[in-house]
């Protein structure tokens, strides 16, 4: 028989501090039928009312002898739950089941609330009785409310106490300890029930672990009540706030809770947490959108134009905001991020502007000069010009009409200046030469627009790297202004060894030599050229200009102009490899060209006719060699041109003379003429001509340029690897270098009208 600590009828706290095992160290005294000890009670008044003392009570609790058959009645029921007593109507159930019937006592202490103390000291009722009951109650509301207390720490009764202070001893307190030893069985089924349902309620997770361990031990009815939010202490009903404001009451909006904003990526608290850009003076931050707002949301980080970037702009860059790609459509403003980011200069298209990219083949330097310099005696030999003393042009022109094609000025290849132009500078429109001075002065490659070029098969070349006009300037060509004699010098002894000779016949008997000049003196020949290279007196002097034909020049095209050159002789011609469809096949003279020329001069020309057979390829035998050539007669223009050309050759320089003298006198005299008289001029004055740089040859009477061969030098390219048939002694004096294999090389020349 376990011995028990209190011992108080039907109740044993056991193990009183532990509330997980309240329930399972409880025995029930089953003696007391009508009430259950775990039967909650509302409060410790109602727990004394329902279970007050009864007449019954007394009896069943007074001192009784034990007998053995009702010691062997073992109660094998559990207490249930009294839904009466839960209700707090059991004081209305019929007497009968009350057990109190007669007992206006405890009836009026119920009605009252009277509490279990005023119970007690009520000498109503057996001490024993009393205190019994009063324990068990105690107890049953520690279970209820899951208390931590432990009825052993409860004060004792008086009669417990006893007046001496010990503790007074039942007298039947051994036989009630073994009455309970008796009952231990259906406490273990108890314990065992509470054990299931403590399985059953540790699978519902709750915040607070007392109240699961409470509600482990609870009832279904007390577990259904446990959801409702009274008992979770949880207050539904908004908070009204009422204040006084003037004299009124004022009942205030509940307030609303702020709203707990989700937890963001971490990328975006970083974007927003790191300040990209600048702390302002009064210490806040600069809001990042402001700088980085029109490509929020975007990717940014993997674009290829921050490869170049320092670490911390990718850095910045990848800050702007978290990947949000629009896969569908995405926004093309990244060009424009592009565009700022990586950045680049402004490039023009490439047909408008396009220059080589560095490391291009370059050839030997040369002295450049931008402008022609007279060399000795020329310029002497130029001021004793009669053309440049008879002649000043002046244009009528008015600025309405701005110096176009009808300026007598233009139409005499004059250059319009202060002096002589009656348009103005701001509306002349022939002022080619200043343009080009200007266009230099600003400088620029994109200005100047031509650049060498090394070709496949015709040495180098000259090339464009912006867009001309039609007609419009291009490049001078300059270098020094020497006299024949001057050249036959240089030939025999600067220039002996060389391979390449730059010298074209210029203008009274005056020879530009570009050995010292400019970048024009690379442009190579086509038969179906681009540009031409024309003669202007300029402020009273020749100068010379490459112009763009007749068709705008694009960028990238190679400049070249028509040498139109007179080799003199077959052995001197060179084959031409400008590519076109019309090609002549040889740097030589036009064939269609040289038929009615020849027709034209035949008796004028009479020592030149070995000549022209030697320019037709003809032998006296009659053959034509190199190539079969046809001849035309030229019509119109052409005609007046090809004549003008062979005249040149042939030295009739005086009739042509004659007829730019008299048409330059007609556009002087009267205007109402100038058409036809420009028709006339031009043909003479854009004709050219190749012919040999010899001593007896014949001085021509237009400006217009023509080639002159005035060396054969060794070169692979040599078409025919001769000796040219000069018929200067210094020219001879280079045919035996000639001799080796040397090629023909052909100087731009331009001559003057002079006898
Ligand atoms: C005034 S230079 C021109 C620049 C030259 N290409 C150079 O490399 O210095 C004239 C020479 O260029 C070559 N040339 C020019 N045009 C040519 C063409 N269409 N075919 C063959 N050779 C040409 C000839 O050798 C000619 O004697």
């Amino acid at each position: 028989m376990s011995a028990t600590p209190q011992p108080m009828a039907g109740v044993e706290m056991g193990r009183a501090s532990s509330s997980d095992s309240i329930l399972s160290a409880i025995t029930v005294d089953n003696s007391n039928a009508p009430s259950s000890s775990s039967t909650p009670p509302t409060s410790i008044g109602d727990s004394a009312s329902v279970s007050s003392t009864s007449p019954k009570q007394n009896a069943r609790t007074a001192p009784v002898e034990p007998s053995a058959a009702r010691s062997k009645r073992v109660r094998t029921s559990v207490g249930t739950y009294n839904v009466k007593v839960l209700a707090g109507t059991a004081i209305h159930a019929p007497r009968k089941f009350r057990k109190d019937t007669g007992d206006i006592e405890a009836r009026r202490r119920t009605i009252s609330g009277d509490t279990l103390i005023c119970a007690l000291a009520s000498g109503n009722s057996s001490t024993e009785t009393v205190e019994k009951d009063a324990k068990r109650l105690v107890s049953d509301g520690i279970k209820a409310l899951d208390l931590q207390w432990s009825v052993k720490g409860l004060p004792k009764s008086k009669s417990q106490i006893g007046l001496n202070g010990t503790p007074k001893k039942s007298a039947k307190q051994s036989d009630l300890a073994r009455r309970q030893s008796t009952r231990s069985a259906a406490g273990e089924k108890i314990e065992s029930f509470t054990k299931k349902l403590t399985v059953v309620l540790g699978k519902r997770k709750g915040n607070n672990e007392d109240t699961v361990a409470g509600l482990k031990k609870a009832k279904r009815e007390l577990r259904n009540l446990a959801d409702t939010p009274e008992f979770a202490k949880i207050d539904t009903k908004p908070v009204v706030h009422e204040v006084w404001s003037n004299g009124k009451l004022v009942v205030e909006e509940p307030r609303k809770k702020k709203k707990v904003e989700a937890p963001l990526p971490e990328k975006v608290k970083e974007a927003e947490v790191k300040p990209i850009g600048k702390e302002k003076a009064g210490g806040k931050k600069e809001k990042v959108w402001l700088k980085k707002g029109l490509y929020a949301g975007q990717k940014a980080q993997n674009f290829d134009w921050y490869q170049n970037d320092t670490a911390s702009k990718q850095k910045d860059m990848e800050n702007i905001a978290p990947y949000q790609p629009n896969g569908f459509m995405p926004l093309p403003m990244w060009h424009g991020q592009r565009l700022l980011e990586a950045g680049r200069d402004f490039k023009l298209p490439f047909d408008v502007c396009s220059p080589l990219p560095p490391g291009q083949p370059k050839p030997d330097e040369w002295r450049k000069t931008s402008s022609n310099r007279f060399i000795g005696d020329a310029s002497a030999l130029w001021r004793k010009s009669n053309l440049f003393d008879s002649f000043s042009s002046k244009c009528v022109c008015t600025p309405e009409g701005g110096c176009d094609e009808d300026c007598q000025n233009r139409i005499m290849l004059y250059e319009c200046d202060d002096t002589n132009c009656g348009a103005g500078r701001d509306h002349c429109k022939n002022r080619a030469f200043a343009d080009l001075q200007d266009r230099r002065k600003l400088g620029g490659k994109y200005r100047i627009g031509v650049e060498v070029i090394k070709t496949a098969d015709r040495g180098y070349g000259v090339r464009s790297n912006r867009c001309f006009e039609a007609n419009q300037i291009i490049v001078e060509y300059t270098g020094e202004i020497i006299t024949e004699e001057e050249c036959d010098r240089r030939m025999n002894e600067d220039y002996k060894d060389n391979e390449c000779y730059y010298l074209m016949s210029f203008d009274q008997s005056m020879i530009i030599d570009a050995t010292k000049g400019s970048i024009a003196r690379f442009v190579n020949h086509s038969c179906k050229p681009n540009c031409r290279m024309v003669k202007w007196i300029v402020g009273g002097k020749p100068r010379m200009a490459l112009f763009a034909g007749d068709n705008p020049i694009m960028t990238g095209d190679e400049l070249t102009y028509d040498y139109n050159f007179d080799p003199f002789s077959a052995k001197n011609v060179q084959e031409c490899r400008c590519g076109s469809a019309n090609c002549r096949g040889v740097l030589g003279p036009k064939p269609k060209d040289v038929k009615p020329i020849k027709e034209s001069v035949k008796d004028v020309v009479k020592a030149g006719k070995r000549k022209l057979k030697e320019i037709l390829g003809m032998d006296d035998e009659g053959d034509r060699s190199p190539k079969k050539r046809k001849m035309k007669e030229a019509t119109g223009v052409k005609r007046s041109a090809s004549l003008a050309s062979m005249k040149m050759v042939t030295g009739a320089a005086k009739t042509i003379k004659k007829s730019v003298s008299s048409s330059l006198l007609n556009i002087q005299r009267a205007t109402s003429t100038k058409r036809v008289i420009k028709k006339t001029f031009k043909a003479t004055a854009s004709s050219s001509s190749m012919k040999t740089y010899g001593q007896g040859q014949t001085k021509l009477s237009s400006r217009n340029s023509s080639l002159t061969i005035v060396a054969s030098e060794t070169s692979p390219r040599s078409a025919k690897g001769k000796t040219s048939s000069l018929g200067k002694k210094s020219i001879r004096g280079k045919g035996s270098r000639d001799a080796s294999g040397g090629t023909i090389r052909v100087v731009a020349g331009s001559d003057e009208a002079e006898e």
